[in-house]
């Protein structure tokens, strides 16, 4: 008994068998009417829907035949699922396929079988639909076409199972994903770590998870008393709503907003929305799913940062307006300095004092103009040269050097910050006197001399004048009145000292009016500078002579024994001069003269105009005597 070939696309069809789920299943009478109904109209007693499963063949549906399933390889449809043509077998007993067949020399003994494969909609022959009799016959064509239609109907039949199950799976599965998915949102919803929330279309609370309750700090019992607006910010309801209703008007599909829920202990908390509705078949909003994230650490942080950086930049801003203050007053700093120093060159150049300044070697870094005029040395000879050898007398150079270095060393030296009076070389080696200021300036910790100094030779030399017509008769050029003055106590200190004594000669000439008035006044003048002249020469050095007046003259003698006479022998030897004969233009004239002694014996240190009101008296004694003598204490005429 050969069996019949597999088909070339078996497991495809055992797949799409085991997918109609008919295999094992009731009896179901949508097929037993077709089985009946082919048995009626082929008058045959056995009709069967024969499903090939893949070593069997399972009967859905079967009249007059016992057995519910038989082996594949005694199956007739076996052979007929793989025929483009119904199969049908006139006496099996002829037919070397199934002469052998148990089913055939056995219950049921089959003799003739004519048997229609039912194909899926794809093609694939699952089984068939068979007629089968114990007696062999010929299966004519009215038969053949009433079994193809009975066929037509179980092919329909099983063409709308396959839908069923095809949609059937599809329910399936897609109960199966929206059971994985409810599970997924139930798990997701209670234990994400974001709140959710289920909102209805009114702002009530339908569902919220457990971390939105931490969020807003309400329970879930709490919250459903309340809608969302109640909890919200006032100042963040406005542009929710708004949004909400923007997507309630189906303008927007979902929204994101960041906004604050006041919690139930009052404070304020950030949090990020995010607001999609669910929608019936009709599209209106049953209710919106609300997704919460607590921004609040984010949105504070945020905050101090922006806080932070407006502080920042408000420092840096303030800090930039500063500086740029400080820039600007710098730059008016080093403005007014450049003017100033411009000032102070120009100041220094037409100074009219030489102005010198010198390093901490002593050479020379400025040299003014003055300056060149005042010692004779251009700028250009002078600048690097050492002070001392261009202007500082030979003499005084040590003093110089010694003077810079105590200042150096100590900070101290008796010519910084004085008004000297110093001795000073031109170019020429002539000598001036000038008058010197200096200063010790401290520059980037090192010390700069600056000097002003000022010719005084001129002023000197005046001085040097007025102190010596002070002193002296312009006339003769003999000691004055007011020298005597000076004198005398220089002289009783010296005398006293040595152990001497002071003698003053009072004189006064004779005769002297008479030239005047004969010879006149210049003649008189000449005169008197001859007897001065004589009176000059005829004491000695450590003596001196004074004219008080008109024709009176004093002398002061010193280093004298303690005597009148010693005084007496000078002055008759002063008498005896001025009686020498005087040549005046024209002619010679000769005066005489009385002279009076005041002694300051014993060095008793009496005062100038005592000494010489007593000589005066006994000059005035001599007159009277008769001029032409001498008088004193001692020998009083
Ligand atoms: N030429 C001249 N005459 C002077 C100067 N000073 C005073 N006399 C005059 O000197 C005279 C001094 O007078 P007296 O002392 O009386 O002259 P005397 O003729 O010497 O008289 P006795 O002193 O009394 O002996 C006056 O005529 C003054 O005018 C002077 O500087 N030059």
């Amino acid at each position: 008994m050969p069996a019949a070939p597999l088909p070339p696309d078996e497991l495809a069809r055992l797949s799409v068998l085991d997918d109609l789920h008919l295999l094992d299943t009731p009896s179901e009478p949508v097929f037993d009417r077709v089985t009946r109904l082919a048995c009626r109209l082929l008058d045959v007693p056995m009709a069967l829907f024969s499903l090939v499963d893949a070593d069997r063949q399972w009967f859905k549906s079967r009249v007059g035949l016992d057995a519910e399933e038989t082996p594949r390889e005694y199956a007739f449809c076996a052979h007929a699922i793989g025929m483009s043509t119904p199969l049908v077998v006139n006496d099996a007993l002829l037919d070397a396929r199934f002469s052998d067949n148990p089913l055939v020399n056995g219950p049921p003994n089959i003799r003739f079988y004519a048997g229609v494969p039912i194909r899926t909609s794809a093609g694939l022959a699952i089984g068939t639909l068979c007629a089968l009799d114990t007696r062999p016959r010929v299966l004519t064509e009215d038969e053949a076409q009433v079994l193809g239609d009975l066929a037509a109907i179980l092919t329909k039949e099983v063409h709308y199972r396959e839908r069923i199950g095809v949609a059937r799976d599809h329910l399936q599965r897609s109960t199966e994903v929206l059971g994985a998915s409810e599970a997924r949102f139930r798990t997701i919803f209670e234990i994400a770590s974001i709140g959710i929330a289920l909102v209805a279309p009114d702002g009530g609370w339908i569902s919220v998870n457990k971390a939105l309750c931490d969020i807003v700090g309400y329970t879930e019992d709490e919250l459903w008393g309340r809608t969302f607006q109640q909890i919200t910010h006032p100042d963040d309801v406005g542009a929710d709503v708004g949004l909400l209703q923007s997507m309630g008007r189906g303008e927007i599909d979902e929204y994101q907003l960041e906004k604050r829920y006041i919690r139930k202990d009052g404070a304020a908390v950030w949090i990020n929305l995010n607001v999609s509705p669910k929608r019936d078949a009709a599209g209106a909003v049953e209710y919106y799913v609300t997704v919460v994230k607590d921004i609040d650490a984010q949105k504070r942080a945020q905050q101090e940062i922006a806080a932070l950086n407006a502080g920042l930049e408000r420092r840096v801003d303030e800090r930039t307006a500063e500086l740029q203050q400080a820039a600007e007053r710098q730059r008016m700093a080093e403005q007014e300095l450049r003017v100033r120093e411009a000032e102070l060159r120009s100041v220094i150049e037409n100074a009219n004092d030489a102005y010198i300044s010198l390093d901490e070697a002593g050479a020379i870094t400025a040299w003014n103009r003055q300056a060149e005029e005042t010692f004779g040395w251009s700028r250009a000879e002078a600048l690097g040269q050492m002070l001392e050898e261009l202007i500082i007398p030979l003499e005084y150079r040590e003093r110089h050097r010694d003077g810079m270095q105590r200042f150096l060393s100590t900070g101290v030296a008796r010519a910084v910050d004085q008004r000297l009076e110093l001795p000073a070389l031109r170019r020429d080696g002539t000598g001036l006197t000038v008058e010197v200021r200096i200063r010790a300036l401290d520059i980037n910790g090192r010390t700069m001399f600056s000097a002003f100094l000022h010719d005084i030779t001129d002023r000197k030399q005046e001085q040097a004048q007025r102190e010596y017509e002070s002193r002296h008769d312009v006339l003769t050029g003999l000691l004055n009145r007011r020298a005597l003055q000076e004198s005398v106590p220089l002289a009783q200190a010296r005398a006293s000292r040595n152990g001497k004594t002071v003698g003053m000669l009072f004189i006064d000439l004779d005769g002297f009016k008479a030239v005047n008035d004969s010879q006149g006044h210049e003649a008189g003048d000449i005169l008197l500078g001859v007897i001065a002249e004589r009176l000059r020469a005829g004491v000695r050095k450590t003596d001196s002579v004074y004219r008080l007046a008109g024709d009176e003259f004093t002398v002061l003698l010193e280093d004298m024994a303690d005597t009148f006479d010693d005084a007496h022998t000078v002055a008759e030897k002063l008498i005896a001069s001025i009686s020498e004969p005087v040549e005046l233009p024209g002619r010679a004239v000769r005066v005489r003269a009385s002279i009076g002694i005041a002694l300051d014996a014993a060095s008793q240190g009496r005062p100038a105009e005592e000494l010489l009101k007593e000589a005066d008296q006994y000059m005035y004694r001599a007159k009277k005597a008769g001029r032409g003598r001498v008088c004193s204490a001692k020998y009083p005429c």
